[in-house]
């Protein structure tokens, strides 16, 4: 039977497409599947599982069975000729070049293994004279394994996207009040493990999380922060209460016709029912009695409630006294909605169900969200934004423990200073990953270490815990390099003195020491990072850049820019700066070219190459991909080694290069990117948030590098400490138009904290 019959009418239409698809062609493959249906079950039964294609290892097995039988025919012959046999490939010679590349012989690929294959077909472009070598045959063979492999890690892909969603949709973003149980206090953890995809990140884990107070979670790029939040949130460690609820903002609200602001709201379910309740109600009681139904409405709703429902007694009662039987139904009916009315109010009450509209809009007002924004639907909004109605919710929500996953991220300073003041004030536990100084120094109590798969809790904000921390490295060394002289010492009397009869007692007392001699505190030091920007072999001479009277608006929107008129050469170097929505990366996209101006003229020198770099570049990253795979896709005509030193310029080790890039950490993501865009040896560097998910090492290689580019370098940024090592001027968006700002980055953030309390 042909490999697709067979699938579909094992399957039917239900399963994965990607799935199925390799699925057939690895039923119709010669090199993967072994002899027989358990070979074909190795081969694909874990995915088939994973994707939902069949609910268990049984099934999968009994479905590789079945596939068996269509494909070969009961007896286990070849129920069709040619390619659906399933048939191991007779050897050939192997010739392999210095790079395993030139003269494989194509009969013996499976032999090689499919990340020789990768190689035949990544890098420099050659791999098609190495078809001249094989046979149109073998060529085709090779293609389609690699095809296969390419769906092969789609439908991992795949499969791990759906398991995020499912964990995802798992979390409810609710209110949860509590019902009386004891109050969750402290989160005591003891010896847990973390792991994700067989990388072990927390060994032995130990942790406390006091009640009320703020913990940063801080760490190198990839260390396991996030991975860790999931697991708390997911409850995947022993000792947390089951009463304890706990919130990971990871994921951007949905987009879709609700408003923000009742995207807000709805989390607290209790009080939308009983406000649903309490409008049935007055409903009733207002046909029953006779009156207009009383609008819903806020802090007013309380008196009228107890009005309608003081009405609705009396008319009860009134009722009641009636000697008619169904009347006397209608009013038992009557009093019975007014005392659970009375209820319903007395419960929106102790829930401050009227002050929560209030409470939801001063929240998301501080977030930078306008009155008409938080009318808007959450669908009109950009992912960045949507961001940001999650975290409303979850400070909404205000659970036990709330875990805050790189906020800043999404916020410009004007909110993150508000953010800062709210979480001051927090009232339950908090833990924060973050890579921002200022903000962790601003809202931490205590600062706890994510280092070597270990947890370390240090009490004090950030720069206390880098100086203790530096301490602790420093008297580590100290005291090892003591213990070594000791040891040495020691060492050395036992030489001198082993074959000395007088002093044998004494010799002996010093083994015994030695051997006693405690291992000091070994603290691993994280290598140092580099990153290196390309200097441009090529000088472009000036005019480089220039603008003339140039006015932009998006098609349909109103207009950002009137009248910019500036120029830029190849030693700029500036930070825009601005509220939220104000137009800097509109700005950047005008300068490099992405967008046209509406009016006036952009000069560029067609001999300058720029190169931008922005979140969009590390979300448009092709993650099924390893960043080697990914850098040879882009840039085909470069050798994979030339890929590999580029990204290793930007801190990603060979290791890390050939994972597929859904499993690397935002930090290591934001690398790729920025080894990608900086490729082709930029003059100008276009930065848009360059040190958003970068830990604190990473940034301060970024401004190292930076200092030593030899070109231009603009960038839109709110990180204090990246713009005052980086830049020699700030230019603020404000009204429509660019202006230099003659201050420093702190009196920037002065002016906007007095503009706000204006
Ligand atoms: N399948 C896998 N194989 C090997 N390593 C994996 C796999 N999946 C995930 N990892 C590793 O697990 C780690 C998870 O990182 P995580 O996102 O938790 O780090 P992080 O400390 O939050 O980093 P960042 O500061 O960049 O956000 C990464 O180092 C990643 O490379
Ligand atoms: N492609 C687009 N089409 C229409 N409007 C857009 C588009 N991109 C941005 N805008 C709007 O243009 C305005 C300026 O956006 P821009 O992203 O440049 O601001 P920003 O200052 O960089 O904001 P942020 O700090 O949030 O990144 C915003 O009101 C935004 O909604």
């Amino acid at each position: 039977m042909d490999p697709r019959a067979a699938v579909a009418s094992v399957f039917g239409d239900g399963g994965d497409e990607t799935v199925l698809e390799y699925v057939a062609a690895c039923v119709d493959d010669q090199f993967e599947w072994g002899q027989d249906a358990e070979d074909a079950y190795e081969a694909f039964g874990e995915m088939l599982v994973d994707s939902g294609c069949v609910p268990d290892d049984e099934a999968a097995l009994d479905a590789c069975r079945r596939l068996q039988r269509l494909i070969k025919g009961e007896d286990g012959n070849a129920a069709s000729s040619g390619a659906s046999n399933f048939r191991a490939l007779e050897g050939g010679p192997v010739l392999l070049d210095e790079m395993n590349r030139v003269s494989v012989h194509p009969s013996e690929v499976n032999k090689i293994g499919k990340n020789m294959i990768q190689g035949l077909f990544s890098g420099d472009g050659s791999a098609e004279e190495d078809f001249s070598l094989m046979t149109e045959k073998d060529a085709a063979k090779i293609r389609k394994q690699k095809e296969r492999t390419e769906k092969q890690e789609m439908a991992a892909f795949r499969a791990h996207q759906a398991e995020a969603t499912k964990a995802l949709n798992g979390m409810k973003v609710q209110v949860v009040r509590n019902t009386g149980g004891p109050a969750v206090r402290d989160l005591h953890l003891e010896n847990f493990s973390v792991s994700n995809g067989g990388a072990e990140l927390i060994e032995n884990g130990n942790c406390t999380f006091a009640f009320g107070r703020r913990y940063g979670l801080v760490g190198r790029n990839g260390t396991g922060k996030t991975t860790l939040l999931r697991h708390l949130a997911q409850r995947a460690i022993k000792g947390i209460p089951e009463n304890c609820q706990i919130l990971h903002v990871e994921q951007e609200v949905v987009g879709d016709n609700t408003t923000a602001i009742d995207a807000v709201l709805e989390c607290d379910t209790e009080r939308l029912s009983l406000l649903a309740e309490e409008q049935e109600l007055m409903e009733k009681l207002n046909a029953s009695s006779g009156t207009a139904a009383v609008p819903a409405a806020d802090q007013q709703h309380q008196q009228q409630i107890g009005a309608a429902a003081a009405a609705n007694g009396t008319a009860a009662a009134a009722h009641g006294g009636a000697a008619n039987g169904a009347a006397a139904g209608v009013a038992d009916a009557g009093l019975a909605q007014s005392a659970r009315l009375a209820e319903v109010g007395k419960r929106l009450l102790e829930i401050d169900a009227y002050g929560a509209k209030a409470r939801a809009a001063a929240i998301l007002a501080g977030l930078s969200f306008t009155s008409e924004m938080q009318e808007k639907p959450t669908k009109k909004f950009s992912g960045g934004w949507r961001m940001r109605v999650a975290l409303a919710r979850a400070l909404f929500v205000e659970p036990d423990l709330l875990l805050l996953d790189e906020p800043t991220n999404h916020l410009d300073l004007h909110a993150v200073l508000w953010l800062q003041d709210y979480l001051l004030k927090w009232p339950k536990t908090l833990v924060v990953v973050s890579h921002a100084r200022e903000f962790l120094n601003t809202v931490c109590t205590d600062v706890l270490h994510l280092h070597s798969r270990a947890i370390t809790t240090y009490r004090g904000n950030y720069d206390t815990f880098e100086k203790t921390s530096r301490e602790r490295v420093k008297n580590a060394k100290a005291a090892a390099e003591a213990q070594d002289m000791k040891r040495k010492h020691m060492q050395a009397f036992i030489d001198k003195f082993r074959y000395n009869a007088n002093r044998a007692a004494l010799v002996q007392s010093r083994i015994k020491a030695l051997e006693r001699l405690a291992d000091v505190e070994v603290v691993d030091v994280d290598p140092t990072y580099i990153f290196r920007f390309p200097t441009p072999p090529d000088a472009a001479s000036p005019p480089i850049l220039g603008f003339t009277d140039v006015e932009f608006a998006y098609p349909g929107g109103p207009v950002l820019f009137t009248d910019l008129n500036f120029g830029l050469d190849l030693t700029s170097r500036f930070a825009i700066v601005g509220p939220n929505g104000i137009g800097k990366s509109t700005l950047l996209g005008l300068i490099s070219g992405e967008l046209e101006p509406t009016k006036g003229h952009v000069f560029r020198n067609p001999k300058v190459r720029l190169a931008t770099f922005s979140q969009h570049h590390v979300d448009g990253l092709d993650l099924a991909l390893s960043p080697l795979a990914y850098m040879c896709k882009i840039y085909p005509q470069h050798k994979e080694e030339v890929h590999r030193g580029q990204l290793s310029s930007f801190g990603i080790p060979a290791d890390l290069a050939a994972q597929p890039m859904y499993t690397l950490s935002g930090g290591q993501k934001s690398r790729v990117a920025m080894a990608r865009v900086t490729f082709t040896k930029p003059h100008l560097l276009l930065l848009d948030e360059p040190s958003n998910h970068l830990d604190m090492d990473a940034v301060a290689a970024l401004v190292e590098g930076l200092a030593l580019f030899q070109g231009g370098v603009l960038m839109v940024s709110h990180d204090q400490h990246l713009i005052e090592s980086t830049v020699d001027e700030l230019w603020a968006v404000e009204n429509g138009t660019v202006k230099v700002f003659h201050g420093t980055f702190e009196d920037y953030k002065r002016r906007l904290k007095l503009m706000s309390r204006a």
